[in-house]
């Protein structure tokens, strides 16, 4: 139980919630007037339905995607017609019952058309081209002018033969700003070969500045707060390092299961799916330098370097696990090797972080949904009122769910004796931002595409490095040289991975639990 709290008053303090970054980010509503076209392939899939129409969705209802310019095409090789598909995503659309939501609703679904076809016919896209320029043509655009953004909503296997097709049959012309963009999902490969060879056959159709290559991570709200949180704030710089910090953690864990995507899992496992990417890319913006500037170049510059500096993972750095009952889904092998769960500490090898453990845990089927960063300072020097037992200073950074940052650190016990407890200063978002509605992750990041920010998204050489971080320990995995532990569903995971946190510093504060506040 947490034992005493302080609430963070930030009403008191200068935060101006409308300040925007400076002139080199566009973060205004923008009301452009050139046609925008936004075609998702593999329209009849899984990701498309509840995450990419649902993004769509809510940036209509907030008028960043406006009737009078916009389109959307879903285009898959499944047959079906346009009420089809509008039915088939109507129910992951999310909208308020008042009768004028559900006209945005309609209008929005209205919006939609489907073309069929398969993913390397010529046929099924110069059908799409007609469709996406009869739609142009519809709203007065010039040669020129038009914006088209592809949205691969697809398996990894057909994103050569789809940008292939996109690039022979789809493209517009950009000589008056307009502009044909690409947004790929993960898993960018398997491994540093396969990734490179994906990389070099999308590098040969496509412009780096049209490729976005989309990590959802990266648009969630307290990932984006990372780099404020660092360097626009005094009370962090001077601590976030070597000197102050003992140990980190991001750590990724999940309630449930494979869930019907075991076939898909089973291939990749928890390191390909969560960690080489999602965890990874976190990691970057808590390690990073100061970029010069927040170009989106010399953020990414900067993360390629802490990248960089990575050290080789150490096998007994690494407890690999797999949740009993995982080989019951028939999609997996009976003797699959494939990790649903892993901790794998990173070092970095610079002035700033020599020393310091990055330790990345992810699992499925756990005790538990979140997601966090978790910096554990050291000890303080001269323990003066002996509470070192009691815990150390922790900043959490929750990402989800219950969004908040809080900070454990040691008061006196409040009443008449002289004693400590563990206590925080909380970061609530629910109760601090009461009335703001906190986008999803793929929602922003379609609005980034929309607008050529490229910041939050993978850049070529960063995938590269990320990869030559993980294949190695992937391929001994693959060579089934190491085998994962089993452990129970509902369970923290195997309790190595405790004993590696242990070794590797961390030090857990018995009888504390941060409660998130609530309203009531
Ligand atoms: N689903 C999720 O939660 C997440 C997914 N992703 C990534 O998004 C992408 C799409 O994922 P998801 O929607 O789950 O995938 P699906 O398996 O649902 O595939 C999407 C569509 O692609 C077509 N398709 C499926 N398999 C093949 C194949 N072997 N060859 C050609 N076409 C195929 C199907 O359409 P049709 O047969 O009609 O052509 C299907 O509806 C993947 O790269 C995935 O890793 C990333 C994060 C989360
Ligand atoms: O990319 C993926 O992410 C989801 C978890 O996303 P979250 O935003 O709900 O944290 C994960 O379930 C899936 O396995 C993975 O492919």
């Amino acid at each position: 139980m947490s034992t005493g709290s302080i609430v963070l008053d930030t009403s008191l303090s200068n935060v101006s919630l409308g300040s925007s970054f400076p002139e080199d980010r566009d973060t205004e509503i923008k009301h452009e007037v050139k046609c925008l076209s936004i075609i998702v392939l593999g329209a009849s899939g899984d990701l498309a339905k509840k995450k990419t129409f649902p993004a769509l969705f809510h940036l209509f209802q907030q008028g960043f995607l406006q009737e009078n310019d916009v389109h959307i095409f879903g285009y898959a090789r499944t047959k079906l017609s346009d009420d089809d598909l509008r039915e088939r995503i109507r129910g992951y659309l999310s909208h308020k019952s008042s009768s004028g939501q559900t006209e945005v609703l309609s209008r929005f679904l209205q919006l939609i058309k489907y073309v069929s076809g398969s993913y390397d016919s010529e046929d099924g896209f110069q059908l799409l081209n007609k469709e996406i320029s009869e739609h142009e043509i519809s709203k007065n655009s010039q040669p020129g002018t038009s914006r088209r953004l592809f949205y691969l909503a697809l398996p990894p296997s057909v994103y050569p033969s789809v940008c292939r097709m996109i690039r022979r049959y789809c493209m517009n012309q950009s000589d008056l700003g307009g502009w044909t963009r690409i947004v790929v999902e993960k898993p960018f490969g398997k491994d540093l070969k396969s990734a490179e060879d994906l990389s070099a056959q999308l590098g040969e159709l496509f412009d780096e500045q049209q490729l976005y290559r989309i990590d959802h991570y990266l648009g969630k709200e307290l990932v984006q707060n990372l780099l404020v949180v660092r360097f626009a704030n005094r009370f962090f710089l001077p601590l976030w390092n070597r000197d102050n910090i003992d140990n980190i953690q991001i750590v990724f864990r999940e309630d449930f299961g494979t869930e019907g995507r075991g076939g898909y899992f089973d291939e990749y496992g928890i390191i390909r799916d969560i960690i080489q990417n999602h965890l990874l890319q976190v990691l970057c913006l808590v390690a990073m330098e100061k970029p010069v500037s927040l170009k989106p170049e010399h953020i990414r510059d900067e993360k390629v370097k802490v990248l960089q500096s990575v050290l080789p993972i150490k096998l007994e750095e690494v407890v690999l696990g797999q949740y009993e009952g995982y080989k019951d889904d028939p999609t997996v092998s009976d003797s699959s090797n494939t990790p649903t769960f892993a901790t794998v500490i990173l070092r970095i090898d610079n002035e700033r972080w020599e020393g310091v453990p990055f330790i990345l845990k992810a699992g499925k089927a756990l005790n538990s949904r979140k997601a966090e960063i978790r910096v554990q300072f050291k000890d303080v020097p001269g323990d003066i009122f002996k509470c070192k037992k009691q815990g150390r200073n922790e900043l959490v950074i929750r990402l989800q769910p219950s969004e908040a940052m809080y900070m454990k650190l040691t008061v006196k016990k409040p009443g008449l004796e002289m004693s400590t407890i563990q206590s925080e200063l909380d970061l609530s978002y629910g109760l601090r931002y009461q009335d703001v509605k906190i986008p999803e992750a793929y929602e922003r990041l379609i609005l980034d595409t929309i607008r050529g920010d490229q910041q939050h998204f993978v850049r070529r050489d960063e995938l590269r490095v990320a990869w030559e971080i993980f294949t190695p320990l992937l391929h001994r995995i693959d060579a089934g040289q190491l085998k994962p532990i089993s452990y129970k569903p509902g369970s923290r995971g195997p309790a190595e991975a405790d004993e590696l946190l242990a070794k590797a510093g961390y030090v857990q504060t018995h009888g504390y639990i941060w409660i998130p506040p609530t309203l009531d």
